[in-house]
């Protein structure tokens, strides 16, 4: 689905156009992160040409078969200005296979320099043109405003980190506030309540543009989560596959909000080598699928 115009003159918000690639495709959203040692093991350099030719693998695969991509910036912005080139190539294909780009660069600053990076990644005229970006909420939530409101103005979407799925972050995010708006809840659960909040103002779309980030190796309830607080947000869920969680596992983990989940997954589709992404892509695509019921 292109931008279109969803209101008198305003794109198509980032939400609609994720729940009609959800459901004509799937949930899957495939992770483009082309590690050192598998550029190697590819036969590919850490140059713009390898770069580009990995993206290439993985868009192919996942076009027709998942909603998203999420290339990995850190894997590019390692080969510098033609590891850029290659984002740019890669993106490009994406977008004209119809799929939708998260781009994963986890920016989050003070306001004011905040907004730059938004318009960076998410200005349909700028030089990227993601669909989405991933952002860091530790400057405080407030600090994103600015984020969300280019991605509102973009028809653009945002996903903030709340529960990470990397063990080290427990510590912080399961922290309580000792005081503001969301005092007694920890650091994760504030962040998913103010997320909730923005989707308010779009209460008549069935997925907010506003997502989170909840990683698949936790139990939500440990960082006092509930799935009743995530609203309409869509989850973007890491961890499945190399770090250990199982797609089968999605209703366990998400309750009633699994039909929400964009199931990523990176390595995991990389260990048959490049002829065998297709393949791995179609089998993630038909298993959430079955952990959903929703198999044909
Ligand atoms: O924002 C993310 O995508 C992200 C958040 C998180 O909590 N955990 C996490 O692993 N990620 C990213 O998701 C991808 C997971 O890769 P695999 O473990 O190879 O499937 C990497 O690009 C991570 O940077």
């Amino acid at each position: 689905m292109t931008w279109g115009h969803g209101g008198p003159g305003g794109p198509t918000p980032f939400g609609v156009r994720l729940a009609a690639a959800v459901g004509s495709r799937s949930a899957l959203c495939v992770g483009i992160d082309p590690h050192a040692a598998t550029l190697a093991a590819w036969g590919l350099g850490r140059d713009e040409a390898g770069l580009t030719a990995f993206g290439a693998t993985l868009v192919d695969a996942a076009a027709g078969r998942a909603a998203v991509v999420k290339p990995q910036i850190a894997f590019f912005e390692a080969a510098g200005v033609p590891g850029y080139r290659a984002l740019d190539a890669t993106i490009r294909r994406a977008r004209d296979a119809g799929l939708l780009v998260v781009a994963d660069v986890k920016r989050g600053d003070i306001g004011s320099t905040g907004d730059d990076y938004a318009l960076a990644w998410l200005d349909r005229d700028g030089p990227f043109a993601a669909d989405a970006m991933t952002v860091s909420p530790y400057l405080g939530y407030g600090s994103l405003a600015g984020t969300v409101a280019v991605a509102r103005e973009h028809g653009a979407g945002v996903f903030v980190l709340a529960a990470t799925s990397n063990p080290e972050a427990r510590v912080l995010q399961t922290a309580v506030l000792a005081e503001g708006p969301r005092a007694g809840r920890t650091v994760a659960a504030g962040i998913v309540v103010d997320v909730a909040d923005d989707n308010r103002t779009t209460a008549d779309q069935a997925l907010g543009d506003i997502g989170l980030v909840l990683g698949a190796t936790l139990d939500l309830g440990d960082f006092g989560i509930t799935a009743d607080e995530i609203g309409s947000a869509p989850v973007l869920a890491p961890g499945f596959g190399a770090q250990g969680a199982r797609i089968e596992d999605l209703r366990p983990l998400y309750g009633s909000r699994a039909e929400q989940v964009l199931v990523n997954e990176s390595r995991g589709l990389l260990v048959d080598g490049p002829d065998g992404v297709t393949a791995l892509v179609a089998d993630r695509a038909d298993r959430i699928a079955a952990a959903l019921g929703t198999a044909a």
